[in-house]
């Protein structure tokens, strides 16, 4: 299978897939590019050791196409035009599945559709439950709570992308327990040990689903 993994930043989970391809965790499976939205992502460095392609794909090009516009539209247009680019540099590598591993930008429809339409999978990591807590920062939140006694656990999940953030079906979640943890950073630690775990079991899940033939559209919960 070929996987393409998009990323943002240091990207250990990149590194448990690398690790993991050709093994009987991810078997014929190999990584045909990595692309990040951030020049500086150590990932980038991690894929380049591995002979895996890269590609930088920025912003800030598209901000500065709509010097007319009012922010709110130059915003919009900018995204809509990078998504669109980014789903053409997706699919011109003719990927069996995409994986966002840290890949900090929420997609828009003007990415998800083509790959939809090419039915391409793409799924994500996220480190919490499906529908407990969606977006940005939710292991300090969790955390918060924790400290405030309004929780014991949290979790992560591998889930495929629609354009609701982080509301896609889950491909395969795990409960965490918060309880032992003395620090914040201790629970991260926890949190990334189960990820490196899931995002190759979702992985695999989803690239056996496609050699049977059964990725089908609608991937919502
Ligand atoms: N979305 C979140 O971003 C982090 C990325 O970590 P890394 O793979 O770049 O180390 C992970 O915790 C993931 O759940």
């Amino acid at each position: 299978a070929r996987i393409l993994v998009l990323i943002s930043g240091s990207g250990s989970n990149l590194q448990a897939l690398i690790d993991s391809c050709n093994t009987d965790a991810l078997p014929n499976a190999s990584i045909v590019r990595v692309i990040s939205d951030r020049k500086d992502a150590y990932g980038l460095k991690r894929a380049q050791e591995n002979n895996i392609p890269t590609t930088y794909h920025g912003v800030l090009p598209y901000k500065k196409k709509y010097p007319d516009d009012s922010a709110e539209k130059k915003y919009e247009k900018a995204r809509v035009a990078y998504d669109a680019d980014l789903a053409q540099l997706v699919l011109a590598d003719h990927p069996d599945i995409v994986v966002c591993a840290g890949f900090m930008r929420i997609v828009s429809p003007a990415f998800l559709n083509p790959l939809h339409e090419s039915l391409v999978p793409i799924i994500n990591l996220h480190p919490a439950l499906h529908g407990d807590l969606v977006g940005a920062h939710c292991i300090k939140r969790a955390w918060d709570e924790f400290q405030a006694g309004e929780r014991t656990k949290t979790g992560v999940m591998v889930h495929y992308v629609i354009a609701e953030v982080d509301m896609g079906v889950p491909i395969v979640q795990q409960e965490v327990g918060i309880e032992g943890c003395a620090t914040l950073e201790e629970l991260e630690g926890r949190i990334h040990g189960v990820e490196h775990g899931l995002i190759v079991e979702g992985t695999r899940r989803v690239v056996e689903k496609g050699r049977e033939g059964k990725i089908q559209q609608p991937f919502r919960a």
